[in-house]
């Protein structure tokens, strides 16, 4: 495809911008058009069979705090069509191999294809084949149950209920965030542990308190030669089978969620016990594999299959509506506006949920190892401004931090607000749901209507060399995301398709590759040759003065 600036739509949208766009007051925007909110919310429902409450759940998306017109939305998707989004989304569904730089398809969706659709890459039915995902699903609901059960038993004929997951990067980061989510229906007999971190005190807190006997360890690594997980499993199992005096079953208490078999039976764990995916599932998009089996010990299979269904229901609605009504599309496409005409650099998201506090978290590897890149399907430098820095914290927190810089700050930052209009806990007469949902509402209402010096000085007492502190510009876009109930695993799985959808979209325009991630290479590469430099004498060699005196203080400070 073409780098998005050499479209016409992107010139036009230049023009728009200028005329229209740096115009917009959204305050008066409302005021001139009382259908304002109806002409840019949409909506999806999901199937009440999945759904947290008895009816089908509605998730709205209310774009109509963002600086748009209806030309403007026109003029996106225009920009969506040249840049060729649905084509490129076809051939990502199709099983096309659109991750060009390493000759994959991107296919995380055929694990949500709950509906069991045909889907193939390489005309091999990916769904029913042998050790497709229909099978890798059937042994996870196989062993969560059995654990869950205490059908599955430790060595010494003990139930299972402290899961340490091994991983990271995407072999982390989706599983604690949806655990952490979905904890209102997670087994409270169990312990979870994420282990990531390189750092030895990550390992070594985990288990500090965990009791052999019980302990069910889940090496998650997509590649199984990721150097901190590898480390980290082979901490554990040190530790297993020196707290068990060597009469530890590795089998009853290790398990691999990986596509690499032979590493991991080189490790130790049996190919039986192992949960495989294939190489066209991206890290950040493996939640939805078998990397999700610590969300399917601790929920449930049948929540996880409810998680499963809410994704591949806003994967059906992101193939099918057309572009103008469909709502990653337009997620993206705003992004797009703001970062490219806007000059936005940022995108803020803000849960007010706090059982979603790990949600920006996830969200920042799926963004921004997304569409942090610079070069375009040519190998020429994009001459525009791509992925944003994603940031967010839930809220009401957040208001008590950095919140200062998002009301009166120099930037622009498009903020994305989310709420549950039901809590899974009601305390105190629902009076804390109400007190969030009512910071949830004022805060975009703040951000957007402002306080003009006139309103400071209408409120009276305030000092003239104070007024201009006080004043809030105002017209600061944000979206709105309103879960018509509780966020369960159906609503919980649409919400992360609606931004990977929307990365999707942002990247097809940028006409750069979302699903590869050289950059992260080079750090490796070098720690790896510095590791070695600790244990040898000296202080290195090849380094800058910088790294070779800091290596150099390491090893005197650190007596190595
Ligand atoms: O699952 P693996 O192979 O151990 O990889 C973990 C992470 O490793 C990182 O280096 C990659 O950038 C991530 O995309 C990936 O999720």
């Amino acid at each position: 495809m073409a780098p998005a600036s050499s479209l016409s739509a992107w010139s036009d949208l230049h023009s728009h911008h200028e005329s229209v766009g740096k115009n917009i007051v959204l305050k008066d925007a409302f005021k001139n058009d009382p259908k304002r909110f109806d002409k840019f919310t949409r909506k999806i429902t999901l199937p009440a069979d999945i759904s947290s409450g008895s009816n089908g759940t509605d998730i709205i998306f209310d774009f109509s705090k963002n600086l748009i017109t209806e030309e403007t939305l026109d003029k996106l998707v225009k920009l969506a069509e040249e840049a060729g989004v649905e084509k490129k989304r076809d051939a990502m569904f199709a099983g096309g191999k659109i991750n060009f730089t390493e000759g994959r398809a991107v296919y995380h969706a055929a694990l949500r294809n709950v509906s069991n659709q045909t889907m193939k890459v390489d005309g091999v039915d990916v769904m029913n084949t042998k050790g497709g995902v229909n099978d890798v699903l059937e042994h996870m609901r196989v062993f969560s149950e059995q654990v869950r059960s205490g059908e599955w038993k430790g060595y010494t004929g003990k139930k299972l209920t402290t899961i340490i997951n091994v991983g990271i990067g995407g072999s982390d980061l989706g599983p604690v965030m949806v655990t952490e989510a979905l904890k209102h229906y997670g087994a409270k007999d169990m312990t979870l542990h994420f282990v990531s971190n390189i750092d030895g005190t990550h390992i070594a807190e985990a288990l500090a308190n965990s009791d052999p006997e019980t302990t069910l360890f889940l090496i998650a690594s997509k590649t199984f030669t990721t150097a901190e997980t590898t480390t980290n499993a082979n901490t554990a199992k040190s530790w297993f089978l020196e707290k068990t005096g060597g009469k530890g079953d590795i089998a009853k208490h290790f398990v691999a969620l990986s596509t690499n078999e032979s590493e991991v039976t080189k490790f130790g764990i049996d190919a039986a016990n192992m949960f495989g995916f294939e190489s066209w599932v991206g890290g950040r998009y493996s939640v939805w594999s078998a990397i999700g089996l610590s969300v399917a010990l601790y929920v449930g299979f049948d929540n996880f299959h409810k998680f499963l269904a809410g994704a591949h229901a806003m994967d059906q609605h992101f193939q099918q509506a057309p572009l103008r009504e469909n709502i990653p599309a337009i997620g993206g496409l705003l992004s797009v506006w703001y970062s490219n005409f806007y000059g936005a650099q940022t995108h803020l998201v803000a849960p007010f949920d706090q059982y979603l506090h790990r949600f920006p978290a996830y969200l920042q590897q799926l963004s921004m190892e997304s569409n942090g890149k610079t070069i375009t399907s040519d190998g020429s430098p994009a001459k525009y401004t791509t992925g944003p820095i994603l940031f967010g914290e839930p809220c009401t927190n957040a208001q008590h931090s950095f919140f200062q810089l998002v009301h009166q700050g120099t930037k622009l930052i498009p903020s994305d607000f989310i709420l549950a209009a039901k809590s899974h806990n009601p305390v105190s007469d629902n009076l804390h749901q109400k007190m969030l949902a009512s910071n949830y509402l004022a805060q975009a209402e703040a951000l957007m209507v402002g306080k003009t010096a006139e309103e400071v000085r209408a409120e009276g007492n305030v000092p003239e060399e104070l007024v201009p502190h006080k004043v809030f510009m105002g017209n600061r876009p944000t979206t709105s995301i309103l879960v018509g109930g509780a966020i369960g695993p159906a609503e919980l799985g649409a919400l992360i398709v609606y931004y990977e959808h929307l990365t999707f979209t942002e990247g097809a325009v940028w006409d750069i590759n979302s699903f590869d991630q050289w950059g992260v290479e080079l750090g490796k590469v070098l720690a790896k040759k510095i590791l070695k430099e600790i244990d040898e004498e000296g202080a290195g060699s090849g380094h800058d003065s910088s790294t070779g005196g800091l290596l150099g203080a390491f090893k005197a400070y650190g007596g190595f």
